[in-house]
């Protein structure tokens, strides 16, 4: 195995993101039969609002085309329940800025914007903790919009063993706020969750979908990534693409983000090609090929995965010995 070009890019010119597209209600013919729409979550920390989206969502959360990114919300999830009669598509949004720590000008300010973003959405959802609702669950009652459909759902019911000493407590929460709906779940049971999704589904407001099945996947960002690579191999060098290239992705990091900045990505892959006269058509005069490559690829990577990414490219030759390996395994040998 040979290596000795690399092409690394990491400017980060912001990606042009166009707020209107992707929100056009379109899809399959009997998409008329749908209701669809976009729904936050909040909650004080710890209540199980993480635990509840991925219960909703499934294990995998969907990873949303390029085109569907595009709308103002950043999305955490895409639920589209085809079963008749309810027939619904739910777009989960995160809340950036959400937090009842502290009080402070800043973080007044951080709030008027939860508000504004929460006034976006179709749905709020509000989580608490079953037996549990003081003076951090009333602060995050209070950035809750007025006229909003908010559904409060009481979490970790699994703990209560007695479900009769939940009547006092629902009457007390009942107090706070007018509620589209009250609905005691298990997250982490995936109890009532179907209840739940039926309380959302009431206000969703448009018919039909607001993603086509087709702009969701559920390919990990690892795989979406190789494919990104993968098409600008194909589109920059056409026929003279060398027969056998392919692209590997060597590492996947994600680092948390520092301050108001989401995740950094960080990914090295290999184009791997079969001999080594062939790794000049790849790199490029100068190495331009490559580094258009990495440039180009990264930026639908940052759209995709709506932040920053630091990208490595390099191209190595396919020694003989991997060769050999995949025809032991195909044999059956490891
Ligand atoms: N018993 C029980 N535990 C739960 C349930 N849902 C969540 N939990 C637990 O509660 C803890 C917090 O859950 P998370 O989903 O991380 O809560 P969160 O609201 O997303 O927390 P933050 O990210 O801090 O805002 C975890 O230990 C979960 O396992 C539930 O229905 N029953």
């Amino acid at each position: 195995m040979t290596n000795d070009t690399t092409g690394h890019d990491d400017g980060h010119d912001l990606p042009d993101f166009d707020f209107d597209a992707g929100a056009d209600a379109t899809g399959p013919a009997n998409a008329a039969d749908y209701r669809s729409g976009y729904v936050a979550i909040v909650g004080r920390p710890n209540v199980g609002k993480s635990t509840l989206l991925n219960r909703l969502v499934g294990e995998k959360i969907s990873i949303v085309s390029r085109k569907a990114q595009t709308t103002r919300h950043r999305i955490t999830g895409i639920l589209t329940d085809e079963a008749k009669g309810r027939q619904a598509q739910f777009v989960f949004v995160d809340t950036p800025g959400f937090q009842t720590k502290y009080s402070n000008a800043l973080n007044r300010a951080m709030n008027r914007g939860v508000t504004q973003a929460l006034n976006d959405v179709d749905v709020v959802v509000m989580v608490v903790e079953a037996g549990r609702y003081g003076a951090a669950d009333q602060q995050v009652v209070r950035l809750l919009p007025e006229g909003k459909p908010v559904v409060l759902v009481v979490n970790k019911i699994d703990r209560i063993a007695d479900k009769t000493t939940l009547l006092p407590f629902l009457a007390e929460l009942g107090q706070a706020r007018s509620w589209a709906a009250v609905v005691p779940v298990s997250a982490a049971k995936g109890k009532q969750t179907q209840e739940l999704l039926g309380e959302i589904r009431k206000h969703l407001p448009n018919e039909g979908l607001l993603f086509p099945e087709d702009e969701l996947t559920d390919k990990s960002e690892r795989f979406l990534a190789a494919e990104y690579i993968r098409e600008k191999l194909f589109r920059l060098l056409g026929d003279e693409l060398p027969y056998g290239a392919t692209v590997e992705i060597e590492k996947f990091e994600v680092e948390p983000g520092k301050g108001h900045q989401g995740p950094l990505r960080r990914i090295h892959a290999a184009i791997v090609v079969d001999r080594d006269s062939h790794k000049p058509m790849v790199i490029g005069k100068g190495g331009e090929t490559l580094k258009r490559i990495a440039t180009e690829a990264r930026q639908d990577m940052e759209r995709l995965f709506d932040g920053k990414v630091y990208l490595e490219v390099w191209v190595k030759v396919k020694s003989g010995w991997t060769d050999d390996d995949r025809l032991l395994r195909s044999l059956g040998y490891e």
